[in-house]
């Protein structure tokens, strides 16, 4: 699984300098994405300053993931780690029903960020493998994407897990940037 992943990531991002930003409460599933799509090595994490930066460069690809959950004293980290950030992926845990309140407000303060605006946004809905989760078209509802004027958006079922959906969602993430920066615009 993990080296078909890889020669698919291979045919999807080519030859582009791309900067894509994971984000996610913790536990959504985003150091799992990472490994499974079996992209690099791990480069850097930064735990002296309380949270874990994952910064993986594949080719001409660089994923920078972090968590978010309670970290608004470290927002104004946000600049170093998120300029020019072309694809934003967020990923929700399905099963926590509890924290998708949570989980919106932290992807509404991410998307609103200047930084972001311009930034196509992929959704994994994560952990789909589980009994009881909220449907990706549940969690579309919870994070208001249907409100979302003037952005790319993508809600993406996925098991992490297992490596389900994660290429069918960065096959659209790259298209949709694709498009954007040839000024065509990707498909919404
Ligand atoms: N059932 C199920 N479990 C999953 C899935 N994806 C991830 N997990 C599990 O969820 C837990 C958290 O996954 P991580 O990948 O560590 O989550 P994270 O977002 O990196 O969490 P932090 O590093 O704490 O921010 C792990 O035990 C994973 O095995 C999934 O699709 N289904
Ligand atoms: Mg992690």
């Amino acid at each position: 699984m993990g080296g078909s992943l890889r020669k698919l990531f291979d045919k999807v991002f080519g030859n582009q300098d791309m900067r894509v930003v994971m984000l996610g409460l913790d536990a959504a599933g985003k150091t799992t994405i990472l490994y499974k799509l079996h992209i690099g090595e791990v480069l850097s994490t930064v735990p002296t300053i309380g949270f874990n930066v994952e910064k993986v460069q594949y080719k001409n690809v660089v994923f920078t993931v972090w968590d978010v959950g309670g970290q608004a004293k470290l927002r104004p980290l946000w600049r170093y780690y998120f300029n020019n950030t072309d694809g934003l992926i967020y990923v929700v845990d399905s099963l926590d029903k509890q924290r998708i309140e949570k989980a919106k407000e932290e992807f509404k303060t991410i998307i609103e960020d200047p930084l972001m605006r311009n930034s196509a946004i992929l959704v994994f809905a994560n952990k789909q493998d589980m009994p009881n989760c909220l449907s990706p078209a549940e969690v579309c509802e919870a994070l208001g994407l249907p409100q979302l004027r003037g952005r790319k958006w993508h809600v993406q079922s996925s098991v992490a897990i297992k490596g389900e959906g994660l290429y069918e969602g960065l096959d659209w993430l790259c298209s949709t940037l694709r498009g954007m920066k040839t000024g065509g615009g990707g498909k919404a």
